[in-house]
């Protein structure tokens, strides 16, 4: 296996159900050894992409290819953690545990570690079915990451986890990606960015942004906030209303004005325009929820929070 090579490709994927087109044209290359995380808004298709790229599911049009060969479903090279299929209710954490044991010949003893650390080695003895949501996802994510194979896909890892915990899985992807696995997260939860090489967003059937967090978040319109008498001027350059947030004036300012990336050149440029003192005038950083605001909406502020 060549390391160079890109891990996944997904070339032109397009994926419908009857007349629902919910993938269009969709091109994905994941990179050996990265941590990329798939974002976008609920059922926008995150997790038919990853299907795809599992080899569980067929696209409609379109090439995956896994490891330079067309996606099956391969035990040897790809762990897949499905959104709530992975636990069988009627059986005891650990008789889950036993049962994926047997199935995965990679499957490996890293498991005791991750319910340790997760917090359900308590529970295993417990039946499935008593378990609450979080703890069947914290299960399904110790069998899953206990099987070694070089590419992890895990859909939605942390989604009824409670917010304590999420440091937690992330330190586990970083600890994969530590030890040379490629891994594809899917996530509607903006603080997922955080643990990203690379983030992917997913917005009406097509991939519409892809980069380094950090490249993202300064492709963000500016948001700029003023606490000047002359406040209103600010409605001259906005995007949309102004809004007020905790006693400041805050516009989105159309990209032309300069990204994210140049704020003093976007400040300068703003002052003069509005009349409003510079010294009156700031940019708000933006935050994941802003970029996956700006990436699910078209601008990165909802409720003018
Ligand atoms: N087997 C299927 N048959 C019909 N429609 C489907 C099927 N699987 C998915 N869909 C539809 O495809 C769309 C995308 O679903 P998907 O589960 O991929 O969304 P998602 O981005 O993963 O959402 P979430 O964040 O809620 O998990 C939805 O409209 C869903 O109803």
């Amino acid at each position: 296996m060549d390391v160079t090579e890109p891990v996944a490709t997904a070339d032109g994927v397009s994926k419908s159900f009857g007349d629902d087109g919910v993938l269009e044209a969709v091109d994905l290359i994941v990179e050996a050894g990265e941590l990329l995380v798939l974002m976008g808004p609920n059922g926008v298709g995150k997790s038919v992409l990853l299907s795809c790229l599992a080899g569980s599911q067929r696209p409609s049009a379109g090439d995956v290819e896994v490891f330079g060969e067309p996606a099956t479903a391969r035990a040897d090279t790809t762990s897949f953690l499905l959104q709530d299929a992975l636990a069988l209710e009627k059986l005891t954490g650990r008789e889950n545990v036993n049962f994926y044991r047997r199935l995965h010949p990679q499957f490996t003893d890293a498991w005791r570690d991750h319910v340790a650390r997760l917090g359900i080695a308590d529970d295993l003895d417990r039946p499935v079915a008593d378990y609450s949501g979080g703890m069947v996802r914290k299960l399904e994510l110790a069998i899953a990451a206990s099987i070694d194979v070089p590419l992890y896909l895990f859909d939605e890892p942390t989604a009824a986890l409670d917010l304590a915990t999420v440091p937690t899985v992330h330190e586990l992807f970083r600890e994969k990606r530590a030890a040379g696995k490629t891994l594809v997260v899917t996530s509607h939860r903006p603080m997922n960015a955080d643990v990203a090489d690379r983030l992917a967003f997913l917005a009406g059937g097509r991939i519409v942004a892809t980069g380094a967090p950090e490249e993202l978040l300064a492709s963000v319109p500016p948001v700029l906030e003023t606490r000047a008498a002359n406040a209103s001027a600010l409605a001259a350059v906005a995007d949309g209303e102004p809004f007020a947030v905790a006693g400041n004036v805050r516009a989105v300012v159309p990209s032309e004005y300069g990204a994210a990336a140049d704020p003093e050149g976007v400040l300068a440029d703003l002052a003069a325009e509005t009349g409003i003192d510079r010294a009156d005038l700031s940019i708000v950083e933006p935050t994941y929820t802003a970029l996956f605001n700006y990436y699910t909406n078209g601008v990165p502020t909802t409720n003018g929070q």
